[in-house]
């Protein structure tokens, strides 16, 4: 369908090939944003891949110091504590870089960790806060999304412990075997033949576990989320009817069969592991065992010295050691590809267009012939709507549900853009207009609640406008708008964290206090007040009227009677305006409104 709506969509489809350079990418990405402590802790890495050879040359000249039966006991006893002492302090600070022990250098590793991990979520929050709000309404966004979050994970299981630290250890492990091999080949040409019989099968084997793994945590991406929904329900505001429905087995059961089918994925994942661990050891102990009995038949062949002999012996269990871990970290790098792939699809999505034209006030809202159709959808659910909006008009939107009136409201905010038609803001097409500023003009409150806890009553409310400093008597005026003032204004929302709670209707008052604190030119309120009771409702329109007379409102209701104080009422159906008029004007007719009123009415009047 060739509409605006498909651009959209166009931008969303991504390639399916892993590509080698978007790993490359990330590591820059990643490394430029923390160089520095980068830098030192790769530093660290390679130094202690240096001491390798060290260690087998001073094991060698011990052997010879022996051998030449002029040494002293105290010269002996000198070159076994250094072999030791540098082999200890090896395993040490390799233990502490690669797997964070306790310890020091745990320490650096935390820092760099943590740096790269804000690096990454402040890029990652900006561009979620980018990101136009129509891609929003696609599943396989909001899909990316979570997978994004989850593979920049947290300081010590991300990221950057996947890209970064592995990346690492390839680079400090091919400095090692290089030296490795040079010290080989000093001692001698055929030495060199120890490095041929590497175990490059786990480079294989790894490489098949890490593809197995992608192909797991996909698969079980989307039956994790169902996992976790069916816990986040019990509580929810669903719990108290679960309770009374007596639903928990049966919830339980849903969450049984999804988990079921993740545990028995998990499971045979787990099995290829075993598996490929088991050969991975056989082959490293097959190689090592290899290359004891090609030194021993160079010694007894006369081409190697028995000093020589000793510091291979130490040299060849550091080179099965770091090959094995270099080919290992390789494969794990490699099998990051597809997750780099994602993370960079997501990151080169559009973003909201920030640099169009501004509006210092909106005075005229035209829309000519639009329809919608919601993106990955067929079905226009707004049809050649033709509707213009002057500045100090109150209007309501009423019709049956699911008829458009909300979709219509989100393309009026701009949080959704017409598919096809004209949609104009004070004569300028509503394309060209820079996004930020259109959304600063106004206030909304939406159907569902935004429940901010971990923040105060005034927090809450100081959320509308948090661009200017916090004014308290604002605030308070905007609670006694919704009479909401009976509750401390610094008291924590959110049982979860110790504070308090609101009722439904509380909550929704204090997000109407929001809107109007906010105070903007044009108000959106799609059904505001659905959990207040009718007094409540009907004082704070009235409120909301005479405060705005120098303002546009525009508000969605099923409440004839709310919607009768509108000066004009828009009534839509199956995606179209069947109906535009006042109360009196509307009722005259034999129509929808009339109809809607009457059914309405008929439970009152008896
Ligand atoms: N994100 C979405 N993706 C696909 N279709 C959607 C999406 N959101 C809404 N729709 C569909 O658009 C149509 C209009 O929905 P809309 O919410 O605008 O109606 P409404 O008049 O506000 O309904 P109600 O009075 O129940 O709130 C419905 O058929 C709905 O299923």
């Amino acid at each position: 369908m060739a509409d605006k709506t498909s651009k959209i969509e166009a931008t969303i489809q991504t390639t399916t090939d892993s590509k080698l350079s978007y790993l490359w990418k990330m590591w820059l990405y990643i490394f430029s944003s923390t160089k520095k402590i980068s830098l030192i802790y790769l530093g660290l890495f390679i130094s202690i891949s240096l001491l390798r050879p060290l260690v087998a040359l001073i094991w060698k000249a011990f052997i010879s110091e022996t051998q030449s039966l002029n040494n002293s006991f105290f010269s002996a006893i000198g070159f076994i504590s250094v072999y030791w002492g540098i082999n200890f302090v090896i395993s040490l600070v390799d233990t502490y870089l690669a797997f964070s022990a306790d310890g020091d250098l745990e320490q650096l590793e935390m820092v760099q960790s943590n740096r790269q991990q804000e690096m990454l979520h402040a890029k990652l929050y900006s561009r979620v806060g980018d990101l136009p709000s129509e891609y929003f309404e696609m599943a396989s966004v909001n899909d990316n999304i979570r997978q994004v979050f989850d593979f920049i994970g947290n300081p010590f299981s991300g990221v950057n412990h996947e890209v970064m630290l592995k990346s690492y250890i390839v680079i400090a492990r091919t400095v090692s075997i290089l030296s490795i091999a040079l010290t080989l080949f000093v001692f001698n040409p055929w030495l060199c033949l120890i490095l041929l019989v590497a175990p490059l099968p786990v480079l294989w084997t790894t490489g098949l576990s890490e593809k197995f793994r992608f192909k797991l945590r996909r698969e079980n991406s989307q039956l994790a989320r169902r996992v976790a929904y069916y816990q986040d329900l019990f509580l929810s505001s669903a719990s108290k009817e679960i309770k009374v429905l007596g639903l928990h087995h049966y919830f339980f059961e849903a969450w049984q069969r999804v988990a079921e089918a993740h545990i028995l994925k998990e499971k045979k994942l787990i099995r290829i592991q075993t598996l490929l661990d088991t050969c991975n050891s056989l082959i490293v102990n097959l190689v090592t065992i290899g290359n004891m009995v090609f030194i021993v038949v160079l010694l007894a062949k006369g081409q190697i010295s028995l000093g020589i002999f000793g510091a291979v012996l130490a040299l060849t269990g550091g080179l099965v050691t770091d090959t094995t871990q270099l080919l290992t970290c390789f494969a794990t790098l490699m099998g990051k590809q597809q997750e780099a792939q994602q993370f960079f699809d997501f990151m080169s999505l559009p973003s909201q267009d920030n640099k169009g034209q501004t509006l210092s006030k909106v005075s005229e809202l035209r829309l000519e012939n639009v329809s919608y159709r919601y993106p990955l959808t067929s079905k226009y659910v707004l049809k050649k709507i033709n509707l213009k909006i002057k500045s100090g008009e109150n209007i309501a939107f009423v019709g049956e549900n699911g008829g458009g009136k909300t979709t219509l409201v989100k393309l009026i905010l701009g949080l959704l853009s017409p598919s096809m038609g004209e949609f104009t803001i004070n004569g300028i097409e509503s394309g060209s207009l820079n996004i930020s500023n259109r959304l600063a003009q106004q206030s909304t409150v939406s159907q569902e609640l935004s429940r901010y806890k971990t923040f105060t009553i005034k927090k809450n409310v100081y959320l509308g406008d948090t661009l200017n400093p916090l004014d308290e008597t604002k605030i308070d005026q905007a609670l006694d708008f919704v009479s909401l003032n009976d509750i401390a204004s610094d008291e924590v929302l959110g049982k979860e964290i110790g504070g308090i709670d609101l009722s439904g209707g509380q909550w929704q008052k204090l997000a109407i206090a929001r809107s109007v604190y906010r105070n903007r030119a044009l108000l959106v309120l799609d059904e505001p007040t659905s959990n207040l009771d009718p007094l409540m409702e009907t004082e704070i329109f009235q409120h909301y009227l005479t405060m705005a007379n120098d303002k546009t409102v525009i508000y969605v209701t099923h409440r004839i009677s709310m919607a009768a104080l509108a000066q004009r009422i828009i009534v839509i159906k199956d995606g179209e305006i069947i109906q535009d008029g006042s109360h009196d004007d509307l009722i005259k007719n034999e129509g929808e409104y009339k109809r809607l009123y009457q059914e309405q009415a008929k439970w009152y009047v008896r």
